[in-house]
């Protein structure tokens, strides 16, 4: 979609719904981190537009970030703004791109940052001319993939292993979590609010 590289996870998905619901959608959400944040492929991201939340912790698992240098453009996990918190395994995947004290903040304040600010965060590696993304990512791309394999590959997993080993390990507890979180009424009332506001944007 022009404009938007993910919108992050569809809040449809977390309002209204039975608590059945919300837990296979949040192992869905788990399932789709952990073969990312996972893989032992190289993976680009081309953001070619904005990336709120989910659509941040995408990006970030990818090994490299290149951005449309548009400030129009806003990358970040800006969970707190809608009433709710990014779990520990999406901090985490901030923490190893970002460090603690940038993370906290981002967090605590939910901030978007646009691409020229994401990119002196160090939240994205590189930014281009919009019409230059796909091609960044393509010759990226060739440059990871001139690395021996098994090398990189291992090295990724030494990197990334103690991350996943902790949702591994917590899958279901975070699961209860998510469900008990997003369940609740005031929750459920602060998507409602937050929902609207993007309508009356309009
Ligand atoms: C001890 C601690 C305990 C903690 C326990 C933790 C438990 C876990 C808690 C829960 C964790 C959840 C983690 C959540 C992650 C997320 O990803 S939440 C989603 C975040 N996303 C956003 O905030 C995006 C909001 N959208 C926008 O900013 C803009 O829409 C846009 C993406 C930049 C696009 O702008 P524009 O092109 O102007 O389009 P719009 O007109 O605004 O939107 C078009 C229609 O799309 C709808 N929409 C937009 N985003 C979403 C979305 N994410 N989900 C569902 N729908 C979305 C928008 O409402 C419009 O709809 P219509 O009016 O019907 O057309």
């Amino acid at each position: 979609v022009s404009k938007i590289f993910s919108a992050g996870l569809d809040i449809t998905e977390m309002s209204g719904k039975s608590n059945e619901h919300y837990a296979a959608f949040w192992r869905a959400v788990q399932e789709m981190w952990l073969k990312l944040y996972g893989s032992n492929m190289v993976t680009i991201a081309a953001i070619n537009g904005s990336s709120p939340a989910g659509g941040c912790l995408m990006a970030l698992c990818c090994d490299y970030r290149i951005m449309a240098d548009n400030p129009k453009f806003a990358i970040g996990l800006n969970e707190t703004q809608l009433g709710i918190v990014a779990p520990f395994w999406f901090k985490d995947t901030m923490i190893n791109t970002i460090g603690n004290r940038a993370t906290e903040l981002s967090l605590q304040l939910g901030q978007m940052y646009p691409a020229p600010e994401a990119l002196k965060f160090g939240l994205v590696d590189k930014l281009v001319p919009e019409d230059k993304v796909q091609s960044a990512a393509a010759a990226a791309m060739s440059q990871w993939l001139s690395v021996p394999d098994h090398a990189r590959q291992l090295t990724k997993s030494m990197m990334r292993k103690p991350a996943i080993d902790r949702l591994v390990k917590q899958r279901e507890a975070d699961i209860n979590n998510f469900v008990s979180f997003i369940s609740k009424d005031s929750i459920q009332k602060s998507l409602q609010i937050y929902m609207d506001r993007l309508k009356q944007k309009k």
